[in-house]
């Protein structure tokens, strides 16, 4: 996949981050470094200063550019790391005049990503950022790109070589987007098998190097690789599994989140975020022991705003090891657990965790007394199936009464499955106030037999998005 010759690791890098009053909340320098060790940099200095706006030509200073240029010089460094996005031409710029490769942030993040790619899915996903990111700086050699074509026959007469590179580009780009289409569809239909065969999703989600696929490997016990570098994960991983306390579900580690992604990455790992909507339930697993902490959950809550998603959260603090936090569980108001204190290495509140899933999953369960009209036989038989029915008994008209216990929105569910229509449902902790319950249900003739499930229809409905998003790109 290498379009671009990739430094290889260990190479001798300077840093460069300035304090620009005019962006706020200006990104992090330690996370800056970690960034750099995690492409395999090698920090040999690091230049700060401040500046109230980006200057046009070198982005920092003339007299900074010099200083960097020097400090290229004397330590005879391979390449230039800015912690900010450079024009093309401000990229330009500093390379003549420091003689050596200039890496943006961009640059930086697809550079690691490109290393941590581990699916298919996820190194056609890089290599198209990479040729966005770079169609722009188009200038420099690309004798290589055209190495790659076999070049012969295919520069037409007066056709400039940055032309021919611009052709030959987007040929590349053409392919990998009807590839990368293959791939969702796939996907997508690997989503609809598993939302008919009723097995929920959990996903973990969380900041870059919370311990998300700690936990994944610890719960799914098969390793998968983890290390301690940004981005250990590139693609959502799926595992299916029998959690033990939960029952069959699918699990999904995801790529961690970073304050400021540049947009184009946000746009290209589209899918990723795709697969943590689908999910029943989202696993926020957070690293408790960082000084970030708060900005981190922040800049995950963020994403997950933008896109829209309203799936139920379980904020799972890791590494409680390093912090004098116990293991337990911490109930919302209404009586739900919302977050849950473990260590993933240590093996810590494992328990814990898998209670609160399970009950997050399962919903609150909620007792009822039903009166069954006399032929539902069939709708009886599917809660005895599911084992909600703790007790039976008949009224005086012979008809069956059941006491069954069950979350409200499951007996929504399978009351119209059944097409039965409850006239009046009561909890039996509130009923029993009232009155002797009584509840009966009518049969509904003029309900038409559903052609789609819902899990059919939104798997449809998918689809069709996917397929205009990949249109509207590619026009
Ligand atoms: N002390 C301690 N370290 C942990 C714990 N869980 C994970 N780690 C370490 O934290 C580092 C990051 O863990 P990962 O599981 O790779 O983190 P991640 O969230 O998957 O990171 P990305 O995939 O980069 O988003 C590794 O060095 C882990 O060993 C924990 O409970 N306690
Ligand atoms: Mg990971």
């Amino acid at each position: 996949m290498d379009y671009f010759e990739r430094h290889e690791g260990g190479e001798r890098a300077i840093l460069v981050h300035l304090d620009i009053r005019q962006i706020q909340d200006p990104d992090d320098l330690s996370e800056f470094e970690l960034l750099a060790d995690s492409a395999g940099a090698d920090r040999l200095a690091l230049v700060t200063g401040s500046r109230s706006r980006p200057d046009a030509k070198y982005f920092v200073g003339s007299g900074k550019a010099e200083e960097i240029a020097e400090l290229v010089r004397e330590h005879e460094a391979d390449i230039v790391l800015f912690n900010h996005s450079l024009s093309p031409s401000q990229e330009r710029n500093i390379e003549a005049l420091v003689k050596c490769r200039v890496l943006d942030r961009t640059g930086l993040i697809l550079d690691i990503f490109a290393q941590r790619a581990r699916t298919y899915e996820g190194k056609l996903q890089v290599e198209l950022a990479q040729l966005n990111h770079l169609s722009t700086r188009l200038v420099r050699g690309w004798t290589h790109l055209e190495r790659q074509k076999g070049g012969i026959g295919l520069r037409g007469p007066g056709e400039t070589q940055l032309e021919t590179d611009r052709r030959l580009l987007q040929t590349r780009v053409n392919q990998l987007k009807s590839k990368l289409e293959k791939v969702r569809q796939t996907r997508a239909q690997g989503r609809a098998r598993r939302q008919k065969s009723d097995v929920p999703t959990i996903s973990l989600v969380g900041y870059t190097n919370a311990g998300k696929s700690t936990l994944f490997n610890r719960l799914v016990d098969e390793n998968i690789y983890a290390a301690d570098k940004l981005f250990a994960t590139l693609d959502p991983t799926l595992r299916r599994l029998d959690w033990q306390g939960v029952g069959r579900v699918v699990l999904v580690d995801t790529v961690g989140f970073v304050r400021h992604l540049p947009h184009e990455l946000v746009e290209s790992f589209h899918a990723t975020l795709e697969e943590t909507l689908e999910a029943d339930l989202l696993l926020h697993v957070i690293d408790s022991s960082s000084e970030d902490m708060h900005e981190q959950i922040q800049a995950v809550k963020e994403v997950l705003a933008e896109i829209d998603n309203d799936v139920p959260v379980l904020n799972v603090y890791n590494k409680i090891d390093l912090t004098d936090e116990p293991a337990h569980i911490g109930y919302a108001s209404e009586g739900q657990p919302n977050r849950v204190y473990v260590s993933s290495r240590q093996n810590l509140g494992m328990e814990e965790l898998t209670l609160a899933v399970q009950q997050l999953l399962t919903g609150k369960l909620t007792t009822f007394d039903l009166t069954l009209p006399y032929d539902a036989g069939q709708f009886k038989n599917t809660l005895y199936e599911l084992g909600v029915i703790e007790e039976e008994s008949y009224d005086d008209t012979g008809r069956e009464c059941l006491t069954i216990r069950l979350p409200s929105d499951r007996l929504r569910q399978l009351l119209g499955q059944a097409n039965l229509k409850p006239i009046d449902v009561l909890p039996l902790a509130q009923a029993t106030l009232l009155m002797p319950v009584l509840e009966e249900f009518e049969k509904v003739d003029d309900v038409e037999e559903p052609t789609m499930t819902e899990a059919e229809e939104k798997a449809f409905d998918e689809f069709d998005a996917l397929h205009s998003e990949t249109a509207d790109s590619e026009k």
